[in-house]
């Protein structure tokens, strides 16, 4: 049996993909809209709260293409208070407009096939950064979930540990080409969700999603062994624009 590489796990996260009845928004009277986007902004004010006392990360974009309108980015040190977070959202009067669109639960990794053994990572001050992340405030988001393949030779679970770290070394060293222009954030899922990570990608220009992605492609670990899900992109949704998008 090939050895499992070990994970360090930070907070949990929900990607709570919701597309707005805009039918039901309309319909609404001018009141009771303007008491729902009030009391929308006091749920985002409280993540955001969540966020600068380092009990969590919060981030709201709005997506680009049919597949939904809206992100809400949570991620909590429980799943318990992940939970929490959702039904907060579901008891808002905006989302008696809003239908589910997508979501995804996972858990913000690190592996350790690139880590030095010895010390206590999750002493690490850079390891706790990425474990339990300010979410980075770019123009841009991009989303998908992906899974390493299982077939026949193509099975990465099969390979040496030596194997994959050499292909994750490879991984690494395009990723570093992008450093300052993209941030990622890796969760993993497997017993969580229905694929094995998710790929969340921060940047304030979205070609950077797509050389970045396009450029792994051609990496054996993508090429070879990449499998992936739906693709959602989006833009950064500031407070200060929050009424314009929800105003009719
Ligand atoms: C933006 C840059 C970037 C950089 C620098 C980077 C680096 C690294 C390193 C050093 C490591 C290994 C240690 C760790 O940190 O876990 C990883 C790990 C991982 N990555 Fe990555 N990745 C990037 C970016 C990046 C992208 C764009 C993707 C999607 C792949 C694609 O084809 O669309 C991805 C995927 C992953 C995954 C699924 C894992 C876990 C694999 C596993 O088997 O455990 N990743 N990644």
């Amino acid at each position: 049996m090939s050895e499992a590489v070990h994970t360090l796990e930070g907070w949990f996260v929900l990607h709570d993909f919701r597309t707005i009845d805009w039918t039901a928004w309309k319909a609404l009277s001018e009141t009771d809209r303007q008491a729902a986007i009030e009391e929308l902004k006091h749920f985002i004010q409280a993540c955001k709260q969540v966020e600068d006392n380092k009990e969590g990360a919060f981030a709201i974009y709005t997506i680009v293409g049919q597949k939904a309108d809206v992100l809400f980015v949570q991620m909590r040190p429980t799943l318990q208070e992940v939970g929490e977070v959702e039904t907060a959202f579901n008891k808002l009067r905006f989302a008696e407009c809003t239908i589910p669109a997508y979501s995804y639960v996972s858990v913000v990794e690190l592996s350790n096939y690139l880590n030095k053994e010895g010390k206590d990572p999750y002493q690490d001050p850079y390891v706790r950064g990425r474990l339990y992340p300010t979410l980075p405030k770019t123009e841009h988001i991009c989303f998908y979930p992906m899974d390493k393949k299982r077939e026949g030779a193509d099975n990465w679970y099969m390979l040496s540990m030596e194997q994959r770290r050499e292909m994750m070394r490879s991984h690494g060293l395009i990723g570093r080409k992008y450093a300052g222009q993209v941030t990622q954030i890796i969760s993993g899922s497997v017993g969580l969700d229905d694929w094995e990570w998710g790929v969340t990608l921060f940047a304030d220009d979205p070609i950077v999603f797509k050389k970045l992605v396009y450029e792994m492609r051609f990496d054996e670990a993508s090429a070879r062994f990449g499998d992936f899900g739906s693709f959602f992109v989006g833009n950064r949704l500031p407070d200060d624009q929050l009424e314009d998008f929800l105003s009719i």
